[in-house]
């Protein structure tokens, strides 16, 4: 096996983002080379990028995260949502998560997968440098996305997300599905863009988060928010809402999560991204 020289812009982003998160540079630079990369390499890349980016342990340069309720968070116990009636199942203040039941029904859940199935691709970024397409190490699932009015189910359901979350449907990228076998994971990231990465005539940073169970995993596979010790066990239907950008245009640290290995069954979940502002004219 070739080993690969270079560090695309988005693995670049994962590694900042990681180191921010608290995983050690060797945790890091062990994963790189286990997916093909010159040690030397690996090793001196990641002590450059460590050396030169101010890795922030808790706090942005414009002080604390102003917490700031998102709409969902300020409409009772029960949510009316378009067609369906949305039980709140439990809140975390900071970061700010809240659980929701009943979200899809099994039908909708089982529809979601067979529509996927057959698109589904390795999840992969695209080399900034090369135009190649790669995978990165943390992240070895695969996924498929969704257009917003792709169809009449669809359309249904980004009415129904919409209305739950109070961002309009041009704000949300179009739904994202992901499978993960056995031993299959999405290491700590954040869901907000670097700096450098944010569209402003695309509809600006990400500010919130929609994820959707659509099966019940046998073992492993939880959603973890390793800054608050929470995790979040995949239960078909429900979901988890969480929101990491305030009107300051701050982004919050403590939103950092990850998807740990499956160790038996599989899990299929779809994830919303909500933006500050339309995406779409
Ligand atoms: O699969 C999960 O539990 C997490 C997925 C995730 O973090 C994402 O899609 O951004
Ligand atoms: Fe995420």
């Amino acid at each position: 096996m070739g080993t690969i020289k270079q560090i695309s812009n988005e693995l670049r982003d994962w590694i900042i983002d990681t180191l921010n998160s608290g995983v050690s540079p060797v945790v890091i630079a062990d994963a790189l080379v286990k997916k093909g990369f010159q040690p030397r390499f690996a090793y001196e890349s990641l002590f450059r990028i460590v050396g030169n980016e101010a890795i922030k342990t808790s706090e942005s340069a414009e002080g604390p995260y102003q917490y700031e309720l998102p709409e969902i968070a300020k409409k009772g116990n029960t949510i009316h949502a378009g067609d369906r009636e949305i039980k709140v199942l439990s809140r975390i203040e900071k970061p700010c998560i809240i659980h929701l039941d009943n979200i899809l029904s099994e039908e909708e859940c089982d529809a979601l997968i067979e529509l996927s199935r057959e698109r589904l691709q390795p999840s992969r970024v695209v080399d900034a440098s090369t135009g190649e397409e790669r995978t990165v190490p943390g992240r070895t699932s695969k996924g498929m996305y969704f257009s917003i009015n792709e169809n009449d189910f669809i359309t249904r359901l980004e009415e129904r997300f919409a209305e739950l979350t109070g961002f309009p449907v041009e704000n949300g990228e179009g739904l994202q599905v992901l499978n993960y076998q056995v031993g299959e994971e999405y290491k700590a990231h954040f869901d907000y863009f670097p700096p450098h990465r944010i569209q402003e005539d695309k509809g600006g940073q990400r500010v919130g988060t929609l994820l959707l169970y659509l099966n019940d995993v046998e073992a492993g596979g939880e959603t973890v928010f390793p800054k608050i010790g929470a995790s979040i066990v995949p239960k078909k239907g429900t979901a988890v809402y969480f929101h990491y950008g305030n009107s300051l245009g701050q982004v919050d640290r403590m939103s950092v999560h990850s998807s740990i290995p499956v160790s038996k069954g599989e899990k299929w979940v779809a994830t919303k991204w909500i933006r500050q502002r339309a995406i779409y004219s």
